[in-house]
Order: C-alpha cells, then structure tokens, then sequence
C-alpha cells in the first residue's frame, strides 16, 4: 500500500491512504508553509502538546482557577501563565483572554524556581535566565517557555527538550528596533553625544574637546548580514555610507540589492572606519574580535555592538581602547549583563554604552509581546507556533520509518555548511535523493525542512521547524532545489538508497570536498538504520555519522591512519569509525574520522603538521 511505505506521504497519497487523524497531521505543512512567506502567526496541530497528560501540580491543585464562563469546557482550569519580564500591555492582554497571568517582575532566581511549579507557561526576556534547575522545578506541568525577542542564549534549550517543554521566540519583531540602535549608537559615538552631554550637565562647555567625526563617505563593515545586519546596512546608505559586509552563509546578490558588497572577514575589518556587528554568538563567533583582529584593524576604528557581548574579547577591546588602536566603541551587549560596576570597559572615556536597550523600542516591544503572547497561547491549546524553537518535526507514528534519513539529512546539511568558506554566500542548495520510490510516494518536505535546518540553525540565531522551513530558507535567500534519481532495486526496502547535497559554487575551507563542478558535495546513506557519509566531492568514503568529524586530505601513501589514529589515541581522543577514500592509488585521498570527544586545537595542530597530509578540518556534528 502505498502510504503505508511512504516517506512522508503526499497530500494524494496520504489522503488516501492514512487514517483520518494522521491525514489532518500530514497534509498541514506544505499548506501552511506556502502561507508562511505572509505570515508569523501560523499554526499546525502539534502531537506533543495536544493532549497532555494531567500535570502533577495539577492534580495537587484541582480547584485553583476556575474559569467564569459556564460550560462544561470552561470548568476546567485555564493555564497559567507566568511573564517575569516587562511585557507590553498588548500582549498581556491576548494572554489575559486565555489564561490567567501573573506578572512578577525583577525576581531573584530563588524566587523564580520557588513559583515555577504553579505555571504551565513562562515568558521572558534576556535577564531571566531559565535553567536546568528553573525547568526542573517545573517539571510536570510547564509546558511553554516563551522568549520574548530574537535571542535565547538565556534559556538552556537542552533541559526544555529533555523536560518536554516547548521553547518560543518571537525573531522578527525587533529587527528594525535592534537596527535602529545600531544607527543611534553609530551617529552618537561619531559626534560624542553621550561624552558631551555627562560634561555639559557636569557645567562644562567643551566644544573644542568633543570635535566628532563624520559618517558620510565612511566605510562601515557589517558583520553578519542577516536581519539586523542588512537593515542597518539600508539605513547607513541612506547616510551616504560606503557599507561592506562579512557574513559567510548570505547571499551575494541579496547583499547586492542593498548596495552591500560582501567581503571576506579580514577584508572587512583592514578596510572599515566602523564596524557594526550582527552575528549570533555561536562557538565559532565567540571572542572573534580580539588582539588579532584588533591589531588587522585600521589605526582609530569603530565599533559598534548591538549583538551580544560574547563575540567581542572585551579585555582586548579595552587594551585597544588604551593603545588607540580602536578610537571608539559603542556598546549596547556584554559578556556578563549588567556588567560589573567597576567594568574598565563600560567606564573607558571613549565608550558609549546603553543597557541592552536594542529591542526597547515602544513599537518593538508591543510587536514583540503579541508574537509572543500569541505563540504561547497556540502551544497551549496544542498549536505549534512558527516560531518553536525546539519543536519536533514529526509526529512519532511518521518518524518510525523515517529517523535515520532525517537525521542524515540535517547532518548532511550541517557539515555542509561548516564547509564553507569565503565571502561568496551560499548561493544555492541542491538536494538530490536517490530512490526506487516514486514521486506519489516519496514527499520530500521533510527532508528538505531537515537540510534546511541542518545548514540554517548552526550559523544564525533562527530556529527551523517543518512549519517554518520553507520560508526560513526563502527569507535567507537561501534557493533549495531537489532531484529525484531513480534507483531499481527489486528487493528495496528502504525508502531511500542515499541523499546528497550540493552547495553550488561556494568556496570551501576543504578543497577536497569541492567536486568537479566547482560544489561542494556530500552524500549519505543509511546503513543498519545509523547514518553514514559515503561521498565528499569526488572521494567515497564510508563513515558512521555520530560524535564528531575530522576529515583529512593527504597523498595515498602506506602509514597515515596510523600516524593520525596515534595522535588522537596519545590525547585519549576515541575514534569511533575511520574510512579512506582517494580518487587513483598513489594520488589524493581523503581521511574521514569519527570521534567521540572532540580534539584540542594541539592534537589538529599536530594532524596537520604530518607532512603528507594538504588539508584538514573538524566538523561537528
Ligand atoms: N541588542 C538587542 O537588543 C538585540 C540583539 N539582537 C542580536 O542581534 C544578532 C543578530 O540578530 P538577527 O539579525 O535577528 O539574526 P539573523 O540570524 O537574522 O542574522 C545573523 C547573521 O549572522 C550570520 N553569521 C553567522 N556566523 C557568522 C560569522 N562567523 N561571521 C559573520 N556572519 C555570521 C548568519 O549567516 C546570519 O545571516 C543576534 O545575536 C541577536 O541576538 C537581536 C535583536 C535585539
Ligand atoms: O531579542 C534579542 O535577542 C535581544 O537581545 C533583546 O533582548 P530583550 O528582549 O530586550 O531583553
């Protein structure tokens, strides 16, 4: 029957043949992902909250909040929700029509977990900080963490995976506030707003001292052109600014369109008068600008942070401060919020800084309420918001068939896009599935939601689910196609025989994993139900998808996987699968190792030196 060996069956063929609750499940996405382009507050029916177990606070507590309409639906209790951080009175209302709401702002983190267990919602902003502990103590009856903003380095995600707790954002509603602050901090630190307006209130008139700088005709660097970092980059146009961008996962032409040319990292920061910054703090965004970066600088740079604090070595920053090196900064984000009182950075003469004040923007914090608010509400009554950020992608009865090719398929997407290099952007993202099924049975959203998120969710601060997918790659400009390559097999049971994607025509930090026509190229396969890479450019190989991956290219010659098995063996480094690839004997080859732990940066220092070996990176997976 057709359905029944589906892989994600489509419409037809689901209707068809899937019962009628599953029908409901299955057909929902490619409609509401095709509306999603217009809007945010989209929801499908989500197996995880629909029906939830009865909570054991609530059991402790059957007569709390009885709500005052009379029907028998209306007995039962309304959620409650708790909101700790300041939200606009918009959105307290659309909660306030479903739930009961308690506002306590300003707590201590003792008080939070000591009310946690009486809620089934939280939201926040950046200053709570939900725990491990936060969601343990809510255990049992929290079912929603709603973050009220872009960011949610605040919230452990892993602990409200695990604790089954769904976790909501609300990504687009202060971008053009975030953005906004940019330019104000931009044109205040150019002109010594903040500095002469302290002395002027202090009683002293010093207009000889505070001499600013003109923007017009500047270069300004901005790092990460995503949603902030291209709206500044609209506005400092607007301001006669001649604007660059580094950002190795935008695309060119959507740069272009703006007038912002897009450049390698060290391009930009040798060529800015000011640099703005816009990338999420990942691991490998984390302390990027630092002595070195500093030092590649022009003499009296600027620099801008509406970010967050991480992605700066703030002690560098204050050094260069000292030296000159940078002759101002403007800071809005700090490693540590609020920073100590006697922070060198924030009390430095030539730094202008505000409280995290990006997304505090009457507008922004009203939009930014309702998205919330609504997004919270829908996962109440069973509805998974676009915006989830840890939502599963599936119901449970799909996933059976389906967990090791959507997992190979987020891999495969996620090494893909550690692979790339340079400041050429993703251009486009082929998917290519080989198959003996045919189109009517063989749906391939899922999959291509899975790619998505495997190349999306590593390098940006956006979150994908299979309701979002399409339109987060859209809104990236990230062009996905498919291909379908038939596969005859009598006795094939599987649904898929391997997946491969291509990033066309894209620089790689690994040369070796460019093919012929100048893309990088991954393929997999499933092999006893565990996903394996089986193809890097031009090379096969056969490798077992699980910890992490070295891949290493050198001259096929006798001796090197032990002389690399040594080195990782020396550091205690478990290799869990290793397989060898090359293209003729005597030629290249390529090395894929599976590790457990991941290496220090000595023991790939000491990889790379092996003399044979040309290339070499580590890719997480
Ligand atoms: N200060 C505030 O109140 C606010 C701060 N933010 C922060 O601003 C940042 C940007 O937010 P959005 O634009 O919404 O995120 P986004 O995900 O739309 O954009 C981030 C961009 O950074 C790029 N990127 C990733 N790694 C990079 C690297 N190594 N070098 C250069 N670019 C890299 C990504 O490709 C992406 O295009 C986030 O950190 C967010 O938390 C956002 C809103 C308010
Ligand atoms: O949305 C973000 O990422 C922000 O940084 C804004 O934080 P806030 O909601 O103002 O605490």
């Amino acid at each position: 029957m057709a359905a029944s060996r589906a892989l994600l069956p489509t419409p037809q063929a689901a209707a068809a043949a899937t019962p009628a609750r599953s029908r409901a499940r299955l057909a929902a996405p490619s409609s509401l992902a095709a509306r999603a382009g217009g809007s945010h507050r989209l929801r499908v029916r989500c197996a995880i909250l629909s029906s939830p177990a009865p909570a054991k606070a609530e059991q402790e507590q059957p007569t709390r909040r009885i709500s005052r309409a009379g029907s028998d639906a209306s007995l039962r209790p309304k959620p409650a929700v708790l909101v700790a951080e300041k939200l606009s009175e918009a959105g307290l209302a659309v909660l306030r029509e479903f739930a009961d709401v308690e506002c306590a702002y300003g707590m201590s983190p003792a008080e939070l977990l000591a009310k946690m267990a009486q809620f089934d919602a939280l939201i926040v902003r950046s200053g709570t900080k939900v725990t491990r502990e936060v969601l343990e103590a809510g255990r049992g009856r929290l079912r929603v963490v709603g973050r009220a903003g872009v960011g949610i380095d605040n919230v452990d995600l892993q602990a409200a995976t695990e604790a089954g707790c769904l976790v909501v954002n609300a990504p687009t509603a202060n971008t053009v506030a975030a953005a906004e602050h940019g330019i104000a901090l931009l044109a205040s630190m150019a002109r010594n707003v903040s500095q002469a307006d302290a002395a002027l209130k202090a009683g002293k008139w010093q207009r000889n001292k505070y001499v600013g700088v003109s923007l017009v005709g500047k270069t300004l660097a901005i790092m990460g052109f995503g949603k902030v970092g291209s709206e500044v980059a609209r506005r400092a146009k607007g301001l006669g600014m001649h604007v660059i961008a580094h950002d190795p996962y935008a695309p060119a032409d959507r740069a272009r369109a703006i007038g912002a040319e897009l450049v390698s990292f060290d391009e930009a920061i040798t060529r800015a008068d000011f640099i703005s910054l816009h990338m999420p703090l990942i691991p490998t965004t984390n302390k990027v600008f630092n002595d070195e970066s500093f030092g590649k600088m022009k003499t009296g740079v600027r620099i801008i942070n509406v970010a967050r604090g991480g992605v700066i070595d703030e002690d560098a920053l204050v050094r260069a401060l000292d030296s000159g090196k940078v002759a101002q900064a403007a800071l809005d984000v700090f490693t540590v919020e609020p920073p100590a009182k006697d922070s060198k950075l924030v009390l430095h003469e030539n730094v202008t800084v505000t409280p995290h004040l990006g997304a505090s923007t009457v507008e922004a914090q009203e939009g930014v309420a309702i998205e919330i608010a609504e997004a919270v509400v829908g996962a109440l009554k069973g509805e998974l918001a676009a915006t989830a950020v840890n939502a599963p992608m599936v119901p449970a009865e799909v996933m059976s068939e389906l967990a090791p090719y959507v997992s190979l398929a987020e891999k495969l997407g996620r090494l893909a896009v550690q692979l790339v290099a340079g400041e050429s952007g993703i251009k486009g993202v082929k998917v290519v599935y080989t198959t003996t099924r045919g189109p009517d049975d063989l749906d391939t959203r899922l999959l291509r939601a899975m790619v998505t998120k495997g190349i999306v969710e590593p390098v940006s601060s956006t979150f994908v689910n299979l309701v979002n997918a399409d339109y987060t790659a859209k809104q990236r400009g990230l062009r996905i196609t498919e291909e379908r390559v038939s596969h005859d097999s009598a006795t094939a049971e599987a649904p898929l025989e391997s997946i491969q994607v291509r990033l066309s025509q894209v620089q790689s930090k690994f040369a070796g994993a460019i093919s012929d026509g100048g893309d990088i190229v991954l393929e997999g396969r499933v092999k006893y139900g565990v996903p394996h890479l089986t193809l890097v450019g031009p090379y096969e190989v056969d490798v077992s998808l699980e910890g992490n991956l070295i891949l290493c290219r050198q001259i096929d010659q006798p001796g090197m996987i032990g002389k690399v098995g040594n080195i990782l063996g020396q550091r205690n480094v478990n290799i869990n699968f290793m397989s060898v690839g090359r293209t003729f004997r005597g030629k290249q080859a390529i090395m894929a190792i599976g590790v457990d732990e991941e290496p220090n940066k000595e023991s790939l220092e000491e990889i790379g030196a092996i003399p044979a070996i040309e290339e070499f990176v580590f890719l997480e997976l």
